[in-house]
């Protein structure tokens, strides 16, 4: 059996992409917050006597807050019953009360201080508007600090949600110099993510929840269980030298 580090060498010689820049989405990739989305949908739902599932789940998650209460609206039949409107106003003085105790997910900081240290460039692009990424936030500012910048889903740049490419290539233009979609690198957690890095024509890695059927894992480059997978060299970015 070949060695990590003979592995990491294989890899380094024939990477998959020469990435220069890196581009992460937030919610359910960085910090564990998209749990409490689902437990708040499911008391909502449960409400109508419908159950919240995971093929409703997948078509919401990553979207502006607008889109995805659309989605939730129009897929569980309520229709008449509840307005979009509503179901953000029904939603968010819970989420308000579940956002600040967010932990980052496992590899995070092992991952963003090991490119911060390399001179990789990153950024965030969320779905998430101004005021929740500040809730989410409060806790984990040091991480947010070694990224060049972050593009929320209420930017005047972000026409369209995920899977719009708008974010990932608001998010590109903001580096330094002049930067090509192929050399960035999206990670995601979100299905509507991947398909928009891929219409940014980004590389993108999904690092998405067990729960979600694999049918959803399609248009992704790489697919890991945890960031505690992800092998640098393989994308053309310095290797952890552990
Ligand atoms: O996954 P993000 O960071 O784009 O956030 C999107 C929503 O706020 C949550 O699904
Ligand atoms: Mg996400």
């Amino acid at each position: 059996m070949a060695s990590a580090v003979a592995e990491e060498a294989a890899a380094a010689a024939q990477p998959r992409a020469a990435i220069s820049h890196v581009i992460f989405d937030m919610d359910g990739l960085l910090l564990d917050t998209e749990g409490f989305y689902t437990e708040v949908q499911e008391k909502i739902l449960a409400r109508y006597g419908k159950v919240f599932d995971w093929s409703l789940k997948a078509k919401m998650m990553g979207k502006k807050a607008a889109e995805s209460a659309r989605i939730f609206v129009d897929e569980c039949g309520l229709d008449g019953l509840l307005t979009p409107e509503q179901f953000l106003e029904e939603r968010e003085s819970m989420l308000q009360a579940l956002f600040p105790s967010c932990t980052k997910l496992p590899g995070v900081l092992r991952l963003i201080h090991h490119l911060h240290a390399n001179g990789i460039p990153m950024a965030v692009a969320t779905g998430s508007h101004k005021r929740h990424f500040a809730l989410k936030t409060q806790n984990h500012q040091e991480m947010f600090s070694l990224m060049h910048h972050v593009v929320m889903g209420d930017d005047p740049e972000v026409k369209a949600g995920k899977p719009s490419p708008d974010i990932f290539l608001a998010a590109m233009r903001r580096f330094e110099g002049n930067v090509e979609p192929s050399k960035c690198l999206v990670f995601e957690d979100a299905p509507s993510g991947i398909a928009a890095a891929r219409n940014a024509g980004m590389s993108a890695v999904m690092v998405p929840d067990p729960r979600l059927d694999v049918s959803y894992h399609k248009g992704a480059d790489q697919v890991l269980n945890s960031l505690l997978d992800f092998k640098p060299s393989e994308w053309g970015l310095p290797p952890f030298k552990e």
